[in-house]
């Protein structure tokens, strides 16, 4: 599934947090949205979703508007703060997502055995959540995302707070997730985890400074490094404001 963002503005109390952004992400693809924490990330995110409505311009997923009630099943969506119940075991969180999306019981135990595995926490099936570290609840956090398979995935700052090596593992389930056909939008203000993305959006301070495919992106830069298309953005802009 494609989603088009099209002149796209959202303030808050008078702030403009997203300003005039127009891009299309490709379907099947992984999509970075790349900044500086309060760059308007999560913003974008809710709007994709249909979560909030912009103040001016549109968003399309697959040719509908959004927000619409035929997307929430083809929707996934993994906030940043962990929407997990403490007191159940991983299982009744996942039967309880399952239930949001009208999932019917053998249907549901049979996802749940896959999703488990895809996150690799089967042998913590039965385990109450408040039991678990952060890593896995990150990762039973993926899993309630992709429950309902979705055809596309938004993922809000997935590995913040998490160690290197588990940051690795949750790369390759995003890698595997991708590869079984679903379109995947990650924000995150880490620069290097942009190398695991096809494409990326740049924002700053709300408005869309560069999006290309990442090879494209890096070839600009001269240390192959992305936060140089940061410091040319900072730069430029306070060159204008002199
Ligand atoms: N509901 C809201 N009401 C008022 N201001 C908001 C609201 N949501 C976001 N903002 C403001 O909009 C700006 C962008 O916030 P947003 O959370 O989208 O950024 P972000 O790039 O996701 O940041 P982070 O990486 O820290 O999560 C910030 O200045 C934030 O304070």
């Amino acid at each position: 599934m494609d989603i088009q963002i099209s002149h796209v503005s959202k303030s808050f109390d008078q702030k403009q947090v997203i300003n005039d952004i127009t891009f299309s992400i490709p379907k099947g693809e992984i999509s970075c949205l790349l900044g500086p924490s309060g760059s308007g990330k999560t913003t974008l995110i809710r709007l994709m979703i249909g979560a909030i409505a912009a103040d001016q311009g549109s968003i399309q997923i697959d040719d509908i508007p959004m927000p619409h009630m035929k997307m929430l099943k083809k929707v996934g969506f993994m906030p940043q703060n962990d929407a997990l119940y403490d007191d159940l075991s991983a299982d009744a969180n996942l039967s309880f997502f399952g239930g949001l999306y009208h999932m019917d019981n053998s249907a549901l135990k049979k996802r749940i055995n896959e999703v488990l595995a895809i996150v690799d926490l089967t042998k913590h099936r039965w385990k109450l959540v408040k039991h678990f570290s952060g890593g896995m609840k990150k990762r039973l956090s993926l899993a309630a995302s992709i429950l309902h398979s979705p055809k596309i995935l938004f993922l809000d700052e997935p590995t913040v707070g998490i160690d290197p090596v588990l940051r690795r593992t949750i790369w390759d389930q995003f890698q595997m997730i991708k590869h079984a056909g679903t379109t995947i939008i990650v924000s995150t203000h880490v620069m290097d985890e942009v190398s695991e993305c096809d494409k990326a959006a740049l924002l700053y301070n709300g408005t869309l400074i560069e999006y290309d495919a990442v090879t494209t992106l890096l070839e600009k830069t001269e240390n192959g490094r992305v936060e140089e298309l940061f410091f040319i953005a900072s730069d430029s802009k306070s060159g204008a404001e002199r």
